[in-house]
């Protein structure tokens, strides 16, 4: 993956259709109209995701991490001049063909339905028959961790199992692209590690292109393979920075000294126009 100067990055029209590459941003920036004046999210920016990636978002509050994908889950648009290209389609027509899993930081279940019956909701939005994926769905159960928990309802459920609900429900439509914003970001340190431990299992065992958005240093590099980092005021790219860590990462990186050394780098590259994690 390689973020470009703007000016260098001129997009052939057949690159959308190339298959090593999930995600091409291209000169996407965002304004937003606001009754107090134009408010400028993020700057146009290049990046390429290629397929089956974990990529890490990190960033100051405000630099436009969620503005960003929200763009790529289609559900903003980019400034004009600007394009987003998700395995060669629109975001909007990709969302909305089932292809995108999003999971955001409130779980945002359904309080009445149980947690099988919040994890299938998605096919029903997209008008898919539910029963042919039984099995499918229970798979999905127990690859998060909930057997047993089947019928719970979401207020009888722990906050990391309510985001393991929420994972599920964002992999029940088999995405090939993955969009995670904050989603242990209410978590305590132990259980936020051990969903990043789960995380990891889900991705290496679906090869799903991950985008996370995080707060947390040691998740972005425990987890992904590319750290984009990003700086506020305005919202940009400022350094993108590759994990060699081998995989699968194990619980034990969290206290190795080179993981501890990359986490510093990445401190450094953080504060050093003055943002704060
Ligand atoms: N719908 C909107 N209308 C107006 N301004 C917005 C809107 N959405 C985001 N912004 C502004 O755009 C900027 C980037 O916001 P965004 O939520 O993308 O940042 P972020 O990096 O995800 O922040 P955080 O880490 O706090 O979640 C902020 O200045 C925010 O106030």
């Amino acid at each position: 993956m390689n973020a470009l100067p703007a000016r260098d990055f001129d997009l052939p029209p057949s690159q959308g259709a190339d298959r090593t590459v999930d995600l091409i941003v291209d000169r996407a920036g965002k304004t937003f109209e606001t009754a107090r004046g134009p408010v400028r999210a993020l700057e146009p920016i290049d990046l390429k995701v290629p397929r089956g990636a974990f990529v890490a978002l990190i960033g100051p509050s405000g630099c436009g991490k969620s503005t960003l994908l929200r763009m790529v889950a289609g559900l903003e648009q980019p400034d004009d001049g600007g394009a987003i290209l998700v395995r060669g389609k629109h975001p909007e027509q990709f969302r909305k063909e089932g292809e995108l899993g999003i999971a955001f930081q409130d779980a945002a279940l359904l309080p009445w339905r149980s947690v099988t019956e919040n994890i299938f909701f998605p096919l029903q939005i997209l008008g898919r028959p539910v029963r042919p994926e039984a099995a499918r769905i229970q798979s999905l159960v127990e690859l998060v961790g909930l057997k047993g928990y089947e019928a719970a309802r979401p207020g009888q459920l722990s906050g990391g199992m309510r985001q393991r609900v929420a994972i599920a429900r964002a992999l029940v439509t088999d995405p090939s692209v993955l969009l995670l914003d904050e989603p242990f970001g209410a978590l305590d340190q132990i259980l936020r590690r051990q969903m990043n431990v789960e995380l990891q299992r889900i991705w290496a065992a679906r090869q799903t292109t991950t985008l996370l958005v995080t707060h947390g240093i040691d998740e972005a590099v425990f987890l992904a393979d590319t750290v984009v980092v990003m700086q506020a005021q305005p919202g940009r790219i400022a350094e993108i920075i590759d994990v060699p860590f081998a995989r699968p990462r194990l619980p034990s990186l969290f206290s190795a000294p080179e993981f501890h050394a990359l986490c510093d780098r990445l401190t450094v590259s953080l504060h050093s126009e003055g943002g704060h994690p």
